[in-house]
């Protein structure tokens, strides 16, 4: 179990921020449109400049190369990249087998071209490519923005599962109060500048 800690994280225009996300946990981010729940994400993922530290354990983010953290700090952003056309070449063998039925997709999903993939496809997807590269923590910008109130459900029961049997630390960014009570356990809210606490341990 790893932690995922902010020391004096500044991005953008935020205040410095400070917070401990502590393995198998989830902190909820919330706060209005365009201010910054995504470049802080960025920031910790170190795909945006920042000031101040983010540690992963006891592994500082400025020790180790860029594409080393975000093997182990994995991002999920709001619209997912791809690279080859087909879906199964952006998956390991091992995950193109394990795919969760929670997902709702058949196996054949994965010869399925990625240009004919929905919003709502490519984000549970996105979900489980980033699961099957076994990240420490996870970032996840609202990750369930494109689905249907049955299917967010159950991709959200789906993916706590995994994140507490994983043990994995997951900032969490998200607007619906129904998603953030079922799934926060620590809820910080962005107000002018500043994270505050809503609820939960620092
Ligand atoms: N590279 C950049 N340089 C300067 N400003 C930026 C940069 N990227 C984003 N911004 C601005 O920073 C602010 C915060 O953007 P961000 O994407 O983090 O918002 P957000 O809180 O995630 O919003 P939303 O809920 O709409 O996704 C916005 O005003 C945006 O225009």
């Amino acid at each position: 179990m790893t932690d995922l800690v902010l020391d004096n994280l500044g991005v953008g225009t935020l205040s410095p921020v400070s917070l401990t996300v502590p393995g198998g946990q989830v902190v909820c981010l919330s706060g209005p449109s365009g201010s910054g729940k995504s470049r802080l994400l960025r920031g910790v993922a170190d795909l945006e400049p920042h000031d101040g530290r983010v540690f992963l354990g006891d592994t500082a983010q400025l020790d180790v190369p860029a594409h080393q953290w975000r093997s182990r700090v994995v991002m999920v952003p709001a619209d997912s990249q791809w690279w080859f056309d087909e879906v199964g070449g952006h998956f390991p063998d091992a995950a193109k087998a394990g795919l969760p039925s929670a997902l709702g997709f058949s196996a054949e999903v994965m010869s399925w071209s990625v240009s004919r993939l929905s919003s709502g496809e490519r984000q549970r997807l996105a979900l489980w490519r980033a699961l099957s590269l076994q990240p420490e923590a996870l970032l996840l910008d609202e990750p369930t923005a494109n689905l249907d109130n049955d299917s967010t459900r159950t991709v959200e029961a789906w993916l706590l599962d995994e994140i507490r049997k994983r043990k994995i630390a997951v900032l969490w960014v998200a607007h619906d109060p129904g998603q953030i009570h079922r799934a926060a356990d620590a809820h910080y809210r962005i107000h002018g500048t500043s994270l505050e606490r809503v609820h939960g341990s620092d």
